[in-house]
């Protein structure tokens, strides 16, 4: 048997609510140029000039809004889920982050210092889909930063997991008794991303947005089409759950800028549902493992203020898969297939 370590990668938060802190940490996220693709001289202008200056106030009492004693919920999450797993496995379980700390050089070092003749490490990120500006950007950082500090282990990279039976199972199983209760409508609401990034993403330059029905229609371009991910994984979970058709849609939420991102936006569908009827309605945040800014705050509070606004009378948020036990035993199930 190897001798191997485990990494759990996630996105990384601020270090503190400070305004200084989220500003650092929307500095390097944005900066990041799978996230903002544009230009370097273009991409300081928008990030540095506008976007952070405008946007690190606001997200500091986003986040304020959020924080727990232990520090962000993302971190403290994925620490829990480490703990969660490292009781279920001999391997070491590390975790890094792609922006922020711990980097994946730290969680190296501490791996190799801790547990001497290493032969390698499995990295799984904590993102099912995959995107060019989340699980693209924290692989080829993890990657990065492997070769750059010439480490003897090798590193082995778990793929996108949006259809693997094990972690969909867990998802449906962590949804399922929030259907208990009477629902008129579950909603899958994802990150969104610039429909650029789709296009980019699209091996074949003629599929993707561009063909009717693009995510269901065959194509090789669905290894790095976040979009058909994102189907897919809802309509797996919906066949487990027994979900008719009209019962479950899908949305894309946390748009920035004035892009054209995927639609349709998460927002306007809360300011829209209680219209069609809409009026006890569930969400669940598939893109995202552990509860974040994104599913705390801009849906459960922003987004729920919104839904009872427009006319709506119940809003029940699902919680991400955060520790579920079912999710525990799917990340083992991972770390175990020996190759
Ligand atoms: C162009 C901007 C952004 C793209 C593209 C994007 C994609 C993307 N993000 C996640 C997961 C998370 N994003 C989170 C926060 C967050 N995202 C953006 C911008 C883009 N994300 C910003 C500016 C922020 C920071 C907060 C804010 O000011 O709104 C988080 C939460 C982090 C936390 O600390 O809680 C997650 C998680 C995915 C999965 C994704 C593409 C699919
Ligand atoms: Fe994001
Ligand atoms: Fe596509």
């Amino acid at each position: 048997m190897k001798k191997r370590g485990i990494l759990l990668m996630n996105l990384g938060s601020p270090d503190s609510t400070s305004v200084k802190d989220v500003r650092k940490y929307l500095n390097e996220f944005l900066m990041d140029e799978r996230v903002i693709d544009v230009p370097y001289l273009l991409r300081v202008l928008l990030v540095k000039g506008i976007i952070v200056t405008f946007r690190a106030p606001k997200s500091a009492k986003a986040y304020a809004s959020i924080w727990t004693d232990e520090g962000s919920p993302l971190i403290v999450l994925t620490k829990q889920l480490q703990a969660a797993l490292q009781e279920q496995v001999e391997e070491p379980v590390e975790i890094c982050m792609r922006y922020g700390t711990p980097s994946p050089k730290a969680a190296y070092d501490k791996l190799m210092k801790e547990h001497p003749g290493l032969e390698e490490v499995i990295l799984v990120p904590m993102y099912p889909h995959y995107a060019m500006s989340s699980y693209e950007t924290a692989v080829e950082y993890a990657k990065l930063q492997h070769k750059e500090g010439n480490y003897p282990f090798k590193l082995d990279i778990v793929p996108p997991y949006y259809e693997e039976p094990n972690y969909l199972h867990a998802l449906a199983e962590s949804i399922r008794p929030y259907l208990e209760q009477e629902f008129d409508h579950i909603l899958f609401s994802y990150h969104g991303v610039p429909e650029r990034h789709i296009f980019k993403g699209d091996c074949t330059g003629t599929h993707c947005l561009k063909v009717a029905n693009c995510c269901e229609v065959a194509s090789p371009a669905h290894a790095q089409c976040y979009r058909h991910q994102c189907w897919v994984t809802t309509k797996k979970v919906t066949e487990i759950l027994g979900l008719p058709e009209g019962k479950w849609s899908m949305s894309f939420q946390s748009r920035l800028g004035r892009d054209e991102w995927l639609k349709p936006y998460t927002a306007k569908r809360f300011e829209e549902m209680p219209g069609e009827g809409i009026k006890k309605l569930v969400v669940a945040c598939p893109a995202f493992i552990s509860d974040c800014l994104e599913t705390l705050e801009e849906i459960a509070e922003e987004g729920k203020e919104e839904f009872l606004h427009a006319g709506g009378e119940e809003f029940v948020m699902i919680p991400c898969l955060n520790v579920h036990p079912e999710w525990v035993r799917t990340l083992k199930t991972y770390v175990k297939s020996e190759k």
